[in-house]
């Protein structure tokens, strides 16, 4: 059965900008559950980055509430985020923040040694799933921009994530490439059953996922 994994209540979020206040988010409400796949789109500017980063805990609100897995996080400090980050959410950003001295399985390592994981079948799977067996030992500033981006989505899902937060993430792949990529990670996360919120600016990566939210003058049209 579905259960809740985020829900935003009567979250509004703005930035100053010199004298005046911009509003990005306006009364917003949502839920996201264990089953979703969602895309995020809406036009440069009106704060589909800032959502992901409000979900993430890398910005603040000061209106409305958070939960994560049905708890209130506006008490959380630093140590609850970092442990819900390593835990239960996978990110895919637009830098791929990959460690570029070390080659493809020590990146994934990595990432599973700081939540105290080891390597598991699944990881080899998901190597061997996304096209990078033959480069597993080559650093990764040797390798084409789309192989990075495969070795941000291996990582992101090593350890099984309960969400993954993915920002473009076919965004600097050819057409071909990209519909590769969907493929693979609708693919991958259902089988790690792993919910997923990814902004696009492609309709045809949208379609990868079963619903869709546009954000548009701070609000979101589902
Ligand atoms: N830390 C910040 N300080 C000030 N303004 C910010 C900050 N973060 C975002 N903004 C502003 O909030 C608005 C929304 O930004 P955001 O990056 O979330 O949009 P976006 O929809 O992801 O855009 P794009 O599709 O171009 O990546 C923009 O006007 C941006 O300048």
């Amino acid at each position: 059965m579905a259960s809740e994994i985020v829900r935003l209540s009567r979250v509004s979020k703005g930035f100053n900008d010199g004298d005046k206040y911009h509003q990005v988010l306006d009364d917003i409400s949502l839920r996201l559950d264990t089953a979703d796949t969602i895309a995020l789109t809406g036009p440069s500017g009106c704060g589909k980055s800032t959502l992901l980063n409000i979900i993430a805990g890398f910005e603040f609100i000061k209106q409305g509430q958070l939960f994560i897995n049905s708890q209130s996080t506006s008490n959380w400090q630093d140590k609850q985020w970092s442990l819900f980050r390593r835990q239960h959410l996978g990110m895919v950003f637009q830098q791929f923040n990959l460690l570029t001295p070390l080659n493809v399985k020590d990146n994934i390592a990595f990432s599973l040694r700081l939540n105290q994981q080891k390597w598991s079948p699944w990881c080899d799977y998901l190597i061997e799933q996304l096209g990078l067996a033959e480069v597993k030992n080559r650093s990764v500033e040797t390798l084409s921009g789309g192989q990075q981006q495969r070795v941000a989505i291996a990582r992101a899902l090593a350890h099984k994530p309960r969400l993954l937060l993915a920002d473009e993430p076919t965004g600097n792949l050819d057409e071909k490439s990209g519909q590769q990529v969907m493929t693979l990670l609708s693919l991958l996360a259902k089988e790690s059953n792993t919910a997923i919120l990814m902004v696009t600016h492609s309709s045809d990566c949208a379609d990868f996922m079963k619903r869709r939210w546009h954000l548009e003058h701070g609000k979101i049209l589902e």
